[in-house]
């Protein structure tokens, strides 16, 4: 279980990014933050993370919390097992080598995620899909009740993204919290039961089959934007129109 508690942030010197947002997010549901570029996303989960501290508000949670960046290089040439070993730092504890049962862990979340093959690559040589997979392998390693996820289906082709769909809608109905941000609504709608808005007037928190639809999307995004009937998740998915000009 996590709560938002009417958390405001703004970075040193600059605008607010976001005011008054409350939400609780209960274990066993998923909850989605969509909004355009810059509308304050990334800042939002990190603040839930515990990553940043909102400037007014709290952030309440019980226990851990498992956190997946975005992919973006790495600095350091470990192999992609040892990333993903360091999401077993709690486990393993200050000054410790980890053990077998973390290394077993740390592999099964790896098969889990279907990167157990990249073990032994050094993980800046990782393409920016596998490097994602590897990072949300080493935040399921972590075992936490809370995870929350930074855009983690950029950059991952089809499959890769319906089966990290898959093993998030498997890992809340295994009851844990789950917090991602995303650019895509269909995700959301396959995968949330609540989304939080950023739009331009404000954060708007609601369940996700009220809130997204296609007049709301179409506002958030300045797009034209429909929905139709689909077989998949809630039963209905979005298609953006691409206009050409002139
Ligand atoms: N470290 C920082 N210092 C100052 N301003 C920042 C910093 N990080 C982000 N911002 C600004 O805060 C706002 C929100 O950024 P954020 O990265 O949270 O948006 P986002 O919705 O995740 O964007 P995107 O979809 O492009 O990833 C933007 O205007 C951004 O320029």
């Amino acid at each position: 279980m996590l709560e938002l508690a009417g958390i405001g942030f703004h970075y040193p010197r600059r605008d607010w990014v976001f005011r008054g947002v409350s939400c609780v997010l209960a274990a066993g549901t998923a909850t989605a933050v969509l909004g355009p570029n810059g509308s304050g996303k990334t800042t939002l989960v990190r603040c839930a993370a515990g990553l940043l501290t909102p400037v007014e508000g709290a952030v309440h949670g019980a226990g851990p919390v498992g956190f997946v960046p975005q992919a973006r290089g790495g600095t350091f040439a470990y192999p992609a097992l040892d990333m993903v070993l360091m999401g077993r730092a709690r486990q393993v504890g200050l000054f410790r080598s980890p053990s077998a049962a973390d290394r077993a862990a740390a592999l099964q979340a790896m098969e889990r995620v279907g990167v157990a093959g990249l073990q032994a690559r050094p993980f800046p040589t990782l393409s920016g899909g596998e490097q994602q997979l590897v990072l949300i392998a080493r935040a399921i390693a972590a075992d936490a009740p809370v995870l929350v996820l930074d855009e983690p289906a950029t950059g991952l082709d089809l499959k890769n993204q319906a089966r990290v769909l898959a093993l998030l809608a498997e890992l809340a109905s295994d009851g844990l919290t789950l917090l991602l941000s995303t650019h895509h609504p269909d995700h959301a709608l396959f995968l949330a039961d609540t989304v939080l808005l950023m739009g331009p007037d404000g954060v708007q928190a609601g369940p996700a089959q009220q809130l997204l639809t296609a007049p709301a999307l179409s506002a958030l995004y300045g797009v034209r934007v429909s929905t139709v009937a689909s077989g998949a998740g809630p039963g209905r998915s979005i298609i953006t129109h691409y206009d050409r000009p002139g």
